[in-house]
């Protein structure tokens, strides 16, 4: 059977968790009464790229986001790879993908592994030293944040152990998706997985950030593509399909790890 995905190409209120919580609770219930099984948000939608802030306004520990999260999932019966959130701990602030189930428990709290020294990342955050990987639907998945996607063997990684479905999200300057709709095509392809990334659109005082968001099948077709306005981009995909790909070309049998 199908399963449908919708994602939250969505605008995001610059340093505003508050207003931000709001237009996520709007997208969670457009999504459930459109049928969907899986809602995905962008990157950092609840402070936006206020790094210079970030400090006041993260969330300890990821606390309120999860809560957040896990209360809209069991309450509409969906389930939420909740994009990321800026949370903070003792030891100083991560960029952290947060995965509710339909029944409301965080299956998955993901920190992106490679800061984007172009957005000044490095100054204000900390990396992550652990993987994407979680399951959903009994199929296993896993999660990237943004930059993350210029690193194919760390998508190799997760795909060799077993994710079928790999989710992005992002907050991807609009200067650069060309490099997004590229990386994304060829990432679905030479891992034969479903690709699903989630893009923010509209701007901050340093960007404007560019939507495309598309669910991308294990054979590279773009299934469905945003624009660059705010909406729901929604499309069904039948899990098997990673199966007939791999079965078809099967690069995961004919590769030569020992030469590379
Ligand atoms: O790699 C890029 O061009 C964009 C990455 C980015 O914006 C991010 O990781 O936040």
């Amino acid at each position: 059977m199908g399963k449908k995905i919708g994602i939250a190409q969505m605008d995001i209120t610059f340093g505003n968790p508050a207003d931000n919580k709001k237009r996520v609770q709007h997208w969670v219930k457009k999504a459930s009464a459109a049928g969907c099984h899986i809602i995905v948000f962008p990157e950092l939608w609840t402070t936006g790229y206020d790094l210079t802030r970030i400090d006041e306004i993260a969330d300890e520990e990821a606390r309120d986001s999860s809560a957040f999260l896990s209360d809209l999932a069991s309450r509409h019966s969906i389930h939420i790879v909740g994009g990321s959130i800026a949370s903070k701990t003792k030891d100083g602030i991560s960029n952290d993908l947060i995965v509710a189930d339909k029944n409301g428990e965080i299956v998955k709290q993901y920190t992106k592994l490679h800061l984007f020294k172009l957005m000044d990342e490095h100054h204000y955050l900390l990396p992550g030293e652990e993987d994407g990987l979680f399951t959903l639907m009994d199929t296993k998945m896993a999660g990237m944040i943004c930059y993350d996607i210029r690193f194919p063997e760390w998508f190799r990684k997760h795909a060799i152990d077993g994710a079928k479905v790999i989710f992005v999200v992002a907050q991807w300057p609009a200067e650069r998706i060309s490099h997004w709709r590229t990386l994304l095509l060829a990432r679905a392809i030479e891992n034969q997985c479903f690709v699903i990334a989630c893009n923010r659109i509209g701007s901050d005082p340093k960007n404007e950030f560019g939507g495309s968001s598309m669910i991308i099948s294990p054979w590279g077709e773009i299934i469905a593509e945003g624009t660059r306005e705010e909406e729901l981009v929604t499309a069904e995909i039948d899990l098997n399909e990673v199966e007939e790909v791999r079965k078809k070309i099967p690069i995961f049998q004919d590769r030569r790890p020992e030469f590379y």
